[in-house]
């Protein structure tokens, strides 16, 4: 619905007492949901940060990366976990500012690792590129790769371990997502992850049209940048 002249979700989710927060939990160290149930990752301990600058609690509301932009919207205050501006989900929603600056880069089986260091290694005929559906990663793969093989695994969470177990010869995913998992796998090596092949920065989604809770978040985001917030709360996961 268009907004009312003055009218934001900043009040709606102070009267309501609650925060509600997307997120896909398959993507650490961005977003993770584990067999219990339980989250965890950098951005769920933002939401709950932001949430506890609101004055509120915050309540996670598992998503898809399929349908995060339209979800949000109907059930959601806000989209979290490693999600990468695009142009195409700026049309739907509003981003905040970006926190973290990545890029995509190869992740194979460390015997491997001087093989795929370029895309032109990689895009032959021969190679199996694994790929996660509905999100950045699966534009990258089919916009880049026209002679490796593109195999589809929906499960994010287990994705990894069909690399380790040579179903596929690699995935290309951000860099951030390729140290975390190459570091809990030794087996994974993560190829160049200081210098992926492509630009992204990582922000918050938001309702489109909400210019004033976006402007909230933006000063919320800002200051825990700047005042150790985001340092404390990230160390963890990246070390
Ligand atoms: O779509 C995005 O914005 C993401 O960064 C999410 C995305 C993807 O690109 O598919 C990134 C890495 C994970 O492996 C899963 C999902």
């Amino acid at each position: 619905a268009p907004q009312q002249p003055g009218a934001s979700r900043l009040d709606d989710i102070i009267q309501r007492g609650e925060l509600r927060v997307c997120s896909t939990g398959d993507y650490r160290p961005f977003t993770y949901r584990d067999a219990t149930g339980a989250w965890s990752g950098i951005d769920i301990d933002m939401a709950h940060d932001l949430a506890g600058k609101l004055g509120v609690k915050a309540t996670i509301v598992p998503s898809t990366w399929k349908t995060l932009v339209t979800d949000f919207d109907a059930r959601c205050d806000i989209a979290v976990g490693g999600v990468s501006i695009t142009l195409e989900r700026a049309k739907q929603a509003f981003f905040s500012t970006s926190y973290v600056v990545d890029g995509k880069t190869p992740i194979t089986r460390c015997e491997n690792a001087a093989r795929f260091q370029t895309l032109q290694q990689i895009d032959r005929p021969g190679v199996r590129a694994i790929v996660n559906p509905g999100g950045t990663n699966e534009q990258f793969a089919k916009q880049h790769l026209k002679q490796a093989t593109i195999v589809e695994h929906p499960d994010n969470n287990t994705i990894f371990q069909q690399v380790l177990d040579g179903r596929a010869d690699l995935m290309m995913t951000d860099a951030a997502e390729t140290r975390w998992q190459s570091k809990q796998h030794p087996e994974l090596c993560s190829v160049h992850p200081e210098q992926p092949f492509t630009f992204t920065e990582k922000a918050y989604l938001l309702p489109k049209g909400d210019v004033v809770f976006q402007q909230w978040v933006n000063q919320w985001l800002n200051l825990a940048l700047h005042d150790g917030t985001y340092a404390r709360i990230s160390r963890p996961w990246i070390g």
